[in-house]
């Protein structure tokens, strides 16, 4: 269970994000929808801990991200420490970010060789078997520069799996690809959802939303302006904020 509890963040005198509470269960998907400038992305890099919280807290299966409590105060933690907290937490970008000089399988076998102390020989199997999932088992020795944008993304979701991540985060995993590529991606992180993986999904993909989504979120200036199950905040919106948003995209 991820759990961001009354989360600030500001950049200077700007406040990005004013109070944010989301909960997510364990298996579930959230998709997070709103309008650019909205924090979502800001949202996403707190869980991780890619942006420090000026206020509030977050927790992933109980344990608290970036931070340590004492004495009723937060401390943070070491860089040591945090890492070993994002090997737990997958993120997927929208710009694919691949090693560029390692092939497709060396992707996925790094991090858990170095970071989880894997043992090569079995990093490379879970790797052959993460990209058979992914459907680019043929691809494992090419390098990224030789696939395309939609098998980019594909490779770099079966590396964020390769970590074996307590919940998955995606920033707009479709949006730098052309319209012919984002369904094969779609349709891989379809499947995640199918077996149950935790995930939450910042993405302007209203359709993908309705059809994966357990829980949907609209953002707006900072804040979670309403929540619920796909129906109720896509045809029967209770905010205006919503409403005038879903007008624009639907
Ligand atoms: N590192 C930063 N320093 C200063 N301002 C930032 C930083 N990161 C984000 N911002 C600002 O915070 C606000 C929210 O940005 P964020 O990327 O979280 O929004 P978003 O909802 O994801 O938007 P989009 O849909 O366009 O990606 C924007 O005004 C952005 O310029």
């Amino acid at each position: 269970m991820v759990d961001v509890h009354g989360v600030h963040k500001s950049f200077g005198p700007l406040e990005v994000l004013r109070g944010v509470d989301l909960q997510v269960r364990a298996g579930e998907v959230t998709v997070i929808l709103g309008p650019s400038g909205s924090g979502k992305s800001t949202l996403l890099r707190t869980i991780n801990h890619l942006e420090k919280l000026n206020r509030g807290w977050i927790s992933i299966d109980g344990e608290l991200i970036g931070y340590r409590r004492s004495g009723g105060k937060l401390h943070e933690l070491k860089e040591k420490d945090v890492l070993r907290q994002r090997t737990h937490i997958g993120f997927v970008f929208q710009n694919f970010n691949l090693f560029p000089h390692l092939t497709v399988l060396e992707n996925l076998v790094e991090a858990p060789v170095s970071a989880l102390r894997r043992p090569r020989k079995d990093a490379v199997a879970a790797a052959g078997r993460l990209l058979e999932r992914v459907g680019l088992a043929d691809k494992a020795d090419a390098y990224p520069r030789q696939l395309s944008g939609g098998q980019q993304q594909r490779v770099a979701i079966a590396r964020a799996l390769a970590l074996e991540p307590k919940v998955l985060l995606f920033d707009e995993p479709t949006s730098a690809l052309d319209p012919e590529l984002v369904g094969e991606v779609l349709d891989v992180i379809k499947d995640l959802a199918r077996t149950g993986t935790t995930m939450i999904v910042v993405t302007h993909e209203i359709g993908f939303a309705r059809e994966v989504a357990d829980t949907v979120v609209f953002m707006d200036g900072g804040v979670v302006v309403e929540q619920g199950p796909p129906a109720a905040v896509l045809d029967a919106p209770r905010h205006e904020r919503t409403g005038a948003f879903l007008s624009k995209v639907l």
